[in-house]
């Protein structure tokens, strides 16, 4: 695979969004944070990070995110991380990097978008300013800027335990599916500090290889809150086997093909943001990077 490049030096990186195709609360740490069981698979689909190597240290954004301040935003903190760890190594001189993002991932979705565009910038960061961290070392560092972040570090599908970083690849039947976002936005803080939250599923409901038999732990809790998920969600359920991502709000619902999902897109309720895609079980990300690896 070649790399693509625009004319001024900047290159392309696919930042993709995850489904949790089941996702189980199984327990609460002292910390607060859960344990969860789930798994994970990537979409064909999400946003792209043009990123160009500087040589002074600084790292600039120059595509702000509307409502998510610089310092806040997981591309600056990932790569602010990657400069730290860098400097602790003995590396001196470091560059620095000019970052624009095309977002098309929904936020606070259930999509994982921050957290695909953090390990993007590990990831990338990692091989063009040739630092050499291995993967675990790149996933651990991820883990610090939010619990999604070593999978697309990793970059395969997996089953996950602990808080999300504990990973074993697996390889689920890639549908195509039709995500929808209710009108609605779910902060992942609200879902996991509410009373109504089962915190209790066996662990071994995860462990048979029925994932049909498996659920999201977060969406009866969601249900009762947002009257707008439920109602999408009960009218795609007429349609096709249907069930939210994450600590919601988007809902995916599954197809065998593009055409079969793409028709019930084409009739979805007026208003409704929706995007159709494959799930993949390999990131697009890691054939840019070993491309860039051979360069
Ligand atoms: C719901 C999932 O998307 C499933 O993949 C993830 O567990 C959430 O991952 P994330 O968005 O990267 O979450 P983080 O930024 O690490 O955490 C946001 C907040 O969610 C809660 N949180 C998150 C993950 C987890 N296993 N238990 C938690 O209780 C914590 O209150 C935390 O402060
Ligand atoms: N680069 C970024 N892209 C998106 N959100 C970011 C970014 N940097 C910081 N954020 C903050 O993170 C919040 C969550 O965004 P994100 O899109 O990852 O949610 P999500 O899809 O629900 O994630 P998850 O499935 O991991 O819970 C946003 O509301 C925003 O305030």
């Amino acid at each position: 695979m070649s790399l693509a490049s625009d004319n001024n030096n900047f290159l392309q990186f696919p930042s993709p969004a995850k489904l949790n195709l089941f996702l189980h609360v199984v327990g609460r740490r002292s910390d607060g944070y859960h344990e969860l069981q789930t798994l994970f698979q990537f979409l064909d689909y999400g946003d792209t990070l043009n990123i160009r190597v500087t040589k002074g240290p600084d790292i600039t954004l120059l595509t702000p995110i509307k409502g998510v301040a610089a310092e806040d935003n997981l591309i600056v903190k990932a790569a602010r991380l990657l400069q730290q760890q860098a400097r602790q190594q003995g590396h001196t001189d470091l560059p620095g990097a000019e970052i624009k993002i095309n977002k098309i991932l929904p936020m606070g979705g259930g999509l994982g978008g921050g957290s695909s565009n953090a390990a993007t910038v590990l990831v990338a960061l990692n091989a063009l300013w040739q630092l050499n961290l291995d993967t675990e070392k790149l996933a651990t560092l991820g883990l610090s800027l939010g619990a999604d972040v070593p999978i697309f570090v990793h970059g395969f599908a997996a089953y996950a335990e602990g808080v999300g970083e504990e990973l074993t690849p697996r390889n689920p039947k890639e549908y195509w599916y039709l995500v929808s976002k209710p009108q609605c936005s779910i902060s992942t803080v609200s879902v996991f500090t509410s009373p109504d939250l089962p915190r209790d599923t066996d662990q071994r409901l995860a462990l048979n290889d029925d994932i049909d038999a498996c659920r999201n732990d977060c969406q009866t809790m969601v249900i009762k809150h947002y009257p707008e998920v439920a109602k999408l969600l009960s009218w795609l359920l007429e349609y096709a086997p249907s069930q939210m991502t994450g600590t919601g709000a988007c809902i995916f619902s599954r197809f065998d093909s593009k055409a079969e999902a793409c028709r019930i897109q084409a009739q979805l309720p007026d208003g409704i943001e929706s995007f159709v895609a494959k799930g993949i079980n390999q990131s697009p990300l890691l054939p840019v990077i070993e491309a860039l690896s051979a360069c």
